[in-house]
């Protein structure tokens, strides 16, 4: 059974792919490789794991000294783990996209409220206006989050700019054992029908590249699959990125010939 989105036949787009780094020193490699948006993460601290400043900067600062021109994106972690009374806020405004997660917002009665605080703090500290990147949960139940098609709806309602599907654990399933094409294509449709930029990560590997090439996302996210031995935590390896994206080209033009 294909799972080929409705529009993609009309608009057979380039999905971009996102690696995420854990320092300046990955982003050669990764850009070398084939990376189209770079992400700082520090993927020891979880599946949004925020990158400590002093390393943001120094890697802020290489891009600058070496003109990296593609877009970058930043976790920020789960909602939960901002107070409300943190002060140093400010985002640097070369980040194009800020990723922000909702474990354990489930039954929470304020936690759209709190989302919306924070994201009116952070631009008025960073003095910039940052795409934000709502991130739903494959294992959603698990994180205690709330589902997929919630954060989408929440989104939308926030003026999020996209919304990424990824998995919160990495060791109980990947996006593809956890959410089935058909689900995932609806969320795509129904992100896209709200002029969401939609981006599928989740311990993906190569060959899920079939499957995710028929759902023609904006946006594929990789850690683990960028590293040596798929260990999300090891640095990442020029070859492997390069290997991933080289498929991923494949299996776009395969789509382009029919
Ligand atoms: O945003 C994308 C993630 O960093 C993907 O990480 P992962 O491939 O280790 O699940």
């Amino acid at each position: 059974m294909s799972h080929f989105r409705k529009d993609a036949a009309l608009n057979l787009q380039h999905t971009q792919l996102l690696v995420s780094v854990r320092n300046g020193a990955e982003i050669a490699p990764a850009i070398a490789g084939g990376c189209e948006i770079l992400d700082f993460k520090d993927p020891r601290r979880g599946a949004l794991g925020r990158v400590d400043d002093a390393i943001l900067n120094a890697a802020i600062g290489y891009c600058q000294q070496y003109s990296v021109t593609i877009p970058l994106s930043m976790a920020l972690g789960e909602l939960c783990e901002w107070n409300t009374g943190q002060s140093s806020l400010s985002i640097p405004s070369e980040i194009t996209f800020l990723k922000m997660g909702f474990s354990q917002c489930n039954g929470s009665p304020h936690w759209i409220s709190d989302w919306q605080n924070l994201i009116q703090r952070i631009e008025e500290s960073s003095k910039h206006q940052h795409q934000w990147i709502a991130v739903a949960y494959a294992d959603w139940r698990r994180a205690d989050s709330l589902s997929p098609y919630k954060i989408l709806e929440t989104a939308c309602e926030n003026g999020c700019a996209g919304l990424l599907i990824d998995t919160f654990s990495k060791q109980n399933g990947r996006l593809l054992d956890l959410l089935s094409p058909e689900t995932l294509g609806e969320i795509i449709e129904l992100a896209r029908a709200r002029q969401l930029k939609i981006a599928l990560a989740g311990s993906l590997r190569i060959q899920d590249l079939e499957i995710l090439s028929d759902l023609a996302p904006d946006i594929i996210g990789i850690r683990g699959a960028a590293c040596l031995g798929y260990s999300r935590t090891s640095a990442i390896q020029e070859s492997a990125i390069r290997d991933f994206r080289k498929q991923m080209s494949f299996r776009q033009k395969s789509m382009r010939s029919g």
